[in-house]
């Protein structure tokens, strides 16, 4: 009996018949009698093929730096006849201008099978670069910016993956089609090199946050909110029963020395940020295969912040004036957001395609939203990297202390309460880790994936310091006694959700940093065709997102020691939960379309998301 090369089950790559492209297939069976495999393409195309059609993962070579290859869509509409076409071409749409001869001979050669199918494409994602492997042509999003860009890439690159491999189809045939494919290419060529800087927009399916409503949605109604979360908390009987409070008018809430203040908040973290101290690490690759430069200082800057916070002390600096004002700072914050949000739109505007980040869709109000450019820099500040760990986290826990203060002055206390310890002591751990470990940053989604716009900029200015410092602002008019017993059992808590969301963070990070590091040598993974793997066991394999998991814990930690007489100082957890939920359904989202049939192997793998047992 004569032997088989490939196994049931294996991932290989199959050649599309009538094309010299591989795609990733599953072996499904094998004929002995006529020798051949019948295959599954990713879409769900069954195919028989011949053993020379077929190789195996690792026969292709991998292409360097930020190269790309075609998304499935441009090759053809999901209801197009074709037979598989080169990489580089645009849809259809994209080709309306094209001339009608030209088409007219590429549709008459294209006379072959009606297929949907995965064509092995390189994609950049965000920052990183990434081999997009497994999604079907239906699902592809055009959301991909610099498509364009890349499409003159791919014309270069393709020969990457081709090979000389006989076709399925009368080799007369094939060679007219390669005639027409490469006729096709040039004009193509020529084509994109006119359409480079066009902006590509997202199909209204593939917008997050639930679109343009969603996002509208979100920019008028979390300021709205943030004031009366606020007004409720000061409130004698915080309840969400009581009929809430009115909004003060917006003269009432404005203050020009506030605004000042806050100003000079800003400017002296800028100061710091630009301290030539701390290392200069690179980012994750961007879409053209540069790297950006970052220094590292956050953490400098948080004891040099510390420094001037205790000096000011030292002096008598009236620190209750934030207290007292606290809804004016949060509004003068949000006015600042608001103007920040309006110019890096306005610059995003003339920033090159390459600089625009892969969530924006060509839609004003969501680019506006999402943020249109990816890293808005002047000079070598980096706005986004700047306003994510600064201003706002390190604000969070100047905040805090004045909340610490303001208690001990209103309840007329010689020390702060065990409540108020627990919490500012929590969170001062959790803003000093994410400065100490600033590096970690640049591989969030945040940084690779999301521009900078409303959305990232009012979460760090202004929800970071105004609602993550909520339980420490509720304590100092609701004042709650913890017994030691509830303590301790509050520090494990928070201790447990610690060590699970730095050991997983650190252990993703030291992974993506040096896969081969000793260190995780015990550690399973999972081969994707990328040349990234996943990490299976460990925290990875204990359930999807275990960071979050370990976050959610602490945020829980965060908020028993306010007690159980409201529901007001939860909201931080149920909040969060809610992000992290979606914050996860996005990144699945990401993940599918970057590693495909690996991904969807490690969800086998590890079935829960976040929650063990749960979800
Ligand atoms: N306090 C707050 O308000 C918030 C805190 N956070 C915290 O920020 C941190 C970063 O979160 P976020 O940026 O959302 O995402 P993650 O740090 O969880 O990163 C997700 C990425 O990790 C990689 N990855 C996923 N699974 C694996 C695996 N098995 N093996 C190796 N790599 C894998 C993938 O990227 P790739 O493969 O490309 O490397 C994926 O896109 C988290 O700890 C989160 O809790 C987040 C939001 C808000
Ligand atoms: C209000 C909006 C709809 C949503 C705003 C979300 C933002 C508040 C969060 C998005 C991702 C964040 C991260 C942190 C803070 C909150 C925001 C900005 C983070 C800096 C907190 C500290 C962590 O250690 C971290 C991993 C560095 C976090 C990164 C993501």
């Amino acid at each position: 009996m004569p032997s088989r090369k490939f196994a049931d089950g294996e991932v290989v790559r199959g050649r599309w018949p009538g094309s010299s492209l591989y795609y990733e297939v599953e072996i499904l069976s094998h004929d002995s009698t006529s020798q051949l495999y019948t295959v599954k393409y990713k879409d769900g195309t069954e195919l028989e093929l011949k053993e020379n059609d077929i190789k195996p993962l690792t026969s292709f070579r991998q292409r360097k730096g930020g190269s790309t290859s075609s998304s499935p869509s441009r090759r053809r509409g999901s209801r197009s006849r074709s037979r598989s076409r080169s990489p580089g071409r645009p849809p259809k749409s994209a080709r309306r201008s094209a001339s009608a001869s030209h088409q007219a001979n590429i549709k008459e050669a294209r006379r072959e099978v009606e297929v949907k199918l995965t064509p092995l494409i390189l994609k950049p994602f965000g920052n990183s670069i990434s081999r997009y492997n497994g999604e079907s042509e239906h699902t592809e999003r055009n959301d991909v910016p610099h498509k364009n860009t890349q499409e003159k890439f791919n014309l270069s690159q393709e020969s990457s993956y081709i090979s000389t491999q006989y076709s399925l189809r009368p080799r007369r045939e094939e060679v007219k089609l390669k005639e027409i494919d490469s006729k096709e290419e040039k004009f193509i060529a020529k084509e994109l090199a006119v359409r480079t800087f066009e902006v590509t927009p997202i199909r209204a399916k593939d917008l997050e946050f639930g679109g343009v409503p969603g996002v509208f949605l979100i920019m008028f109604g979390l300021p709205v909110f943030l004031f009366l979360l606020l007004l409720i908390c000061k409130q004698k009987d915080p309840s969400l029963l009581n009929f809430p409070p009115p909004l003060p008018a917006l003269y009432e809430l404005w203050e020009t020395r506030v605004f000042g203040v806050y100003l000079l908040w800003f400017l002296i973290q800028v100061l710091f940020y630009l301290l030539p101290i701390g290392k200069v690490v690179e980012g994750t690759p961007l879409i053209d295969g540069r790297r950006l430069k970052y220094r590292l200082n956050g953490f400098y800057a948080f004891i040099l912040t510390s420094a001037v916070i205790g000096a000011s002390l030292f002096q008598g600096v009236e620190f209750h004036y934030v207290y007292s004002h606290f809804l004016q700072f949060a509004l003068g914050a949000t006015v600042f957001c608001v103007v920040l949000s309006v110019y890096l739109y306005m610059r995003s505007l003339k920033a090159p395609q390459n600089d625009l980040s892969p969530a924006s869709s060509g839609n004003a109000v969501y680019d506006f939203f999402i943020g249109r450019e990816l890293n808005p820099r002047i000079g070598t500040f980096d706005l986004k990297y700047f306003c994510e760990l600064r201003p706002g986290l390190i604000g969070w826990v100047v905040i805090n202390l004045v909340m610490l203060l303001a208690e001990m002055k209103i309840q007329d206390r010689a020390i702060p309460s065990l409540a108020m310890i627990l919490v500012n002591s929590f969170q001062l751990l959790y803003v000093v880790d994410a400065l100490w470990n600033e590096e970690a940053l640049l591989t969030t989604m945040d940084i690779i994936h999301d521009g900078f716009g409303f959305m990232l900029a009012f979460g760090d200015l202004v929800w970071v310091p105004f609602i993550y410092s909520f339980q420490a602002f509720y304590l100092v008019s609701h004042p709650n006694e913890v017994s030691w017993p509830m303590a301790s059992l509050i520090i494990v808590l928070k201790l447990c959700g610690y060590v699970i969301f730095r050991g997983a963070n650190s252990q993703k990070n030291a992974f993506r940093k040096n896969p081969s590091d000793p260190k995780l040598a015990h550690l399973k993974t999972i081969h994707t065709s990328t040349g990234k793997n996943l990490l299976v066991s460990g925290w990875w394999g204990f359930v999807r997102h275990p960071n979050y998991l370990g976050d959610l814990i602490m945020a829980l930690a965060w908020s028993l020691p306010c007690g159980f007489n409201h529901i007001l100082p939860y909201f931080y957890v149920i909040y969060f939960t809610m992000l992290l939920v979606h914050r996860e359904a996005r990144d699945e989202y990401h993940c599918k379309k970057k590693y495909g049939v690996a991904w969807e192997k490690y969800c086998q793998r590890v079935p829960y998301r976040i929650f063990p047992y749960i979800y």
